[in-house]
């Protein structure tokens, strides 16, 4: 299959040259790395902001082939770029900020008018849409300038840090504003984060940056997981697992992956709020046990079936790698002793079960 975002593409730094060599067909695609490794750079090179030489392929578009003589303007890109500092018209009120990018030349009025509609209802902007910038909090700024990006009618969302100058509560907030945009407008995205949760939350494949070359890339577990990335990680890994509500009550919730073969219900601790289909939560890979057989007389709640797919030795302990009962492949990490490991005999392929509390388990959404 042709990879949805090839680049390859060199643009001199002062430390260093960037050369994001790299292809991905994932369309969420989230860049990862030490601060100064070039993940801004390449987002702006991409967006056409800093002149690269080499390629850069979107989808069906080529955006910059030297060999070509390609290297469309920023306006020709179909980007919608939200830098960190939001870059927002702080004398104008949201309404014109959103309508900023609006170009007549790119479609007609009426397509125009629908995607205002629905960045406004998507982002819940209604109610701010005559207040001027200054006006605003951190959180709402960063949701207008999602909303002005989507207004341009973009072929593609640039990220740069959208959650960074957000405290915790404001980062529940915006995640779900970022989940709806890229679950109801289907638009291909690049995330940059220093956020492994962010970018797990959010994408479907992740390339970690080093002096401004791509040195890793795979699933977000698959990357996060590599011995020389996790110690870099401030906290420790987080699985982050998609479930089906089947039961919400006072005292406990009752829940499935979405596509476990056979059906094994996971039961949480009591979400407030209304009831809900679908959540999405965290488990910290050193809040999960494995066990040989299933455990009796124990107070957690969860025992899940699952096979071994692959063990990691990390510096201080393994994070063995597990293949949950689905029917598309589902794998979360555990974080164990390299004693515990060698005294149950783990090795790839063995049967085993993770068992893990209902209060290990942090709701997202
Ligand atoms: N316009 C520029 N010209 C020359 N060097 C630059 C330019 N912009 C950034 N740099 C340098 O390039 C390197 C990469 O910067 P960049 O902003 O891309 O990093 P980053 O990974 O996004 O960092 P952070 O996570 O801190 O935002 C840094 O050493 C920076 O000082």
């Amino acid at each position: 299959m042709k990879p949805f975002y090839e680049f390859d593409f060199q643009l001199p730094l002062g430390a260093f040259d960037l050369h994001l060599k790299c292809q991905s067909q994932a369309t969420i695609l989230g860049l990862f790395g030490a601060s100064g490794c070039g993940k801004s750079s390449s987002l702006k090179a991409i967006a056409g902001l800093h002149k690269a030489s080499g390629t850069i392929r979107c989808g069906s578009h080529v955006l910059l082939d030297s060999n070509l003589g390609i290297d469309l303007d920023p306006a020709e890109r179909a980007i919608g770029y939200v830098p960190q500092n939001h870059c927002l018209f702080p004398h104008w009120n949201v309404k014109r900020n959103l309508l900023a990018g609006q170009r007549p030349a790119q479609c007609d009025a009426p397509a125009r008018k629908q995607r205002f509609e629905e960045a406004v209802a998507i982002l819940e902007l209604a109610p701010l849409l005559t207040r001027r910038i200054h006006q605003l909090s951190g959180g709402e700024r960063q949701r207008i300038a999602l909303g002005r990006a989507l207004c341009t009618m973009p072929d593609l969302l640039l990220l740069d840090e959208p959650m960074a100058s957000l405290d915790a509560s404001l980062k529940q907030r915006i995640l779900p504003f970022l989940l709806r945009v890229r679950e109801e407008l289907g638009m291909p995205m690049i995330i940059v984060s220093h956020n492994p949760i962010e970018l797990q939350l959010l994408c479907e494949e992740v390339i970690v940056v080093e002096r401004g070359q791509a040195t890793t890339q795979g699933s977000p577990l698959e990357v996060f997981t590599q011995a020389q990335i996790y110690p870099g990680i401030a906290t420790a890994f987080e699985n982050i697992l998609e479930l089906n509500i089947i039961e919400q009550n006072p005292e406990q919730t009752l829940a499935c992956l979405q596509d476990a073969n056979p059906a094994q219900p996971i039961v949480l601790a009591p979400i407030p709020g209304p009831s809900r289909s679908h959540i999405r939560i965290g488990l910290a890979a050193s809040d999960l046990l494995i066990a040989l057989t299933p455990p009796v007389g124990i107070s957690a709640r969860n025992i899940i079936a699952c096979r071994i797919n692959r063990i990691q030795n990390l510096p201080t302990a393994c994070l063995v790698i597990v293949q949950l009962q689905t029917t598309t492949p589902t794998e979360i990490a555990a974080e164990l002793t390299s004693s515990a490991v060698q005294e149950l005999g783990l090795t790839p392929g063995m049967d085993t079960y993770i068992v893990f509390k209902s209060n290990a388990a942090r709701l997202y959404l």
